[in-house]
């Protein structure tokens, strides 16, 4: 379960990006945010600002509107038009205090204003709400992409990773490869064991899969029910099988007892292995359907093993 920061907790220490080219502004603030658990960067312009973002995403932005060169609306749409840096909350601060002036921070995608002269205790109090909404955001997007069972990266994850990697091994000409992961008999080892022991199972179950894969780019997940995939790149198909045939020995290693299978005296699963390299004319799909053939096949020919689809790896 994601940590929710609540009204009561104090908020871990917070990076706060300041943005003034006034430097009285920029002393008060940074001082009295760092007595409220808060880091505080100084931009001194928007260019700089930009500079500062890129190299650190910090958790608020305090942005003056009125500045040489770049001003705070144009620093604030280019924030908000990158998928990396659009969730940064923007608090503007600034002389500006027509209705006017306030609706333009708030088009250009600012989520809260303070006019100057500014009284330092509210906005303390508005950075701490926008961090601890920030931290809330970071959190919810955390869990609505892990599998609240085993842990793992849930299947939303893994549609957005095998995306991902399917566009990069197709700009690079590489291959991507992809295991279909099935537990043998599992709705038995439910009725055996009962639903709290199955659940247990498909936690080690996860745990092997994930411990099994040596490389910090491969990835697995939790697909669904008692199903898990794996998304391997830069593979052939003999590279891809043998990493399937880790994957099962670390699973059969684990001896989770499994008295109602016919494929084994313990917890055991059967893979389908693909490996395919993309190209424009193909799609994502096919490899996940080579995958699905493949695991068939294995479970046909009695389970317990890995087959490798026929698709081959071109
Ligand atoms: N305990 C538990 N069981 C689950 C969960 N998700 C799915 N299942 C069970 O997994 C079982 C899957 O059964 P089947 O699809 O018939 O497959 P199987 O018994 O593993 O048979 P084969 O795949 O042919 O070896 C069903 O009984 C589901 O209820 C879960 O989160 N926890």
């Amino acid at each position: 379960m994601p940590h929710e920061p609540s009204e009561s907790q104090p908020i871990a220490i917070a990076d706060v990006l300041i943005v003034d080219d006034q430097p009285d502004n920029v002393v008060i603030l940074a001082e009295a945010l760092e007595s409220a658990d808060c880091r505080c960067r100084v931009a001194t312009s928007g260019k700089r600002a930009l500079a500062a973002v890129a190299s650190k995403t910090p958790d608020v932005i305090l942005l003056d509107i009125l500045m040489p060169g770049l001003d705070g609306y144009e620093v604030c749409r280019q924030l908000k038009s990158k998928h990396e840096t659009a969730d940064i909350p923007v608090l503007f601060l600034s002389a500006l205090d027509e209705p006017f002036d306030k609706l333009r921070a708030f088009e250009a995608g600012g989520a809260d204003y303070v006019t100057k002269p500014f009284h330092i205790a509210e906005v303390r109090a508005r950075v701490q709400v926008h961090v601890r909404l920030r931290r809330l955001q970071q959190a919810l997007a955390e869990s609505s992409l892990t599998d609240a069972l085993t842990g793992l990266a849930n299947r939303r994850r893994f549609e957005e990773v095998l995306a991902g990697e399917w566009g990069r091994a197709e700009r690079r000409n590489d291959t991507l490869s992809l295991l279909m992961i099935d537990v043998d008999h599992f709705k038995c080892f439910n009725d055996h064991y009962g639903h709290v022991a199955g659940d247990d199972c498909l936690r080690r179950v996860g745990q092997s899969l994930q411990g099994a894969l040596s490389r910090s780019a491969d990835f697995v997940a939790r697909y669904g029910g008692e199903e898990f995939v794996a998304v391997l790149a830069g593979l052939d198909p003999a590279e891809c099988a043998t990493q399937g045939e880790r994957l099962r020995a670390a699973v059969e290693k684990q001896a989770i007892p499994h008295e109602a299978s016919t494929a084994g005296p313990v917890v055991s699963i059967s893979i389908g292995a693909a490996t395919l390299r993309p190209n424009r004319n193909r799609s994502s799909i096919e490899l996940v359907e080579a995958a699905d053939a493949a695991l068939y096949r294995a479970k046909a020919a009695g389970r317990n093993r890995v087959e490798a689809s026929s698709a081959g790896g071109n």
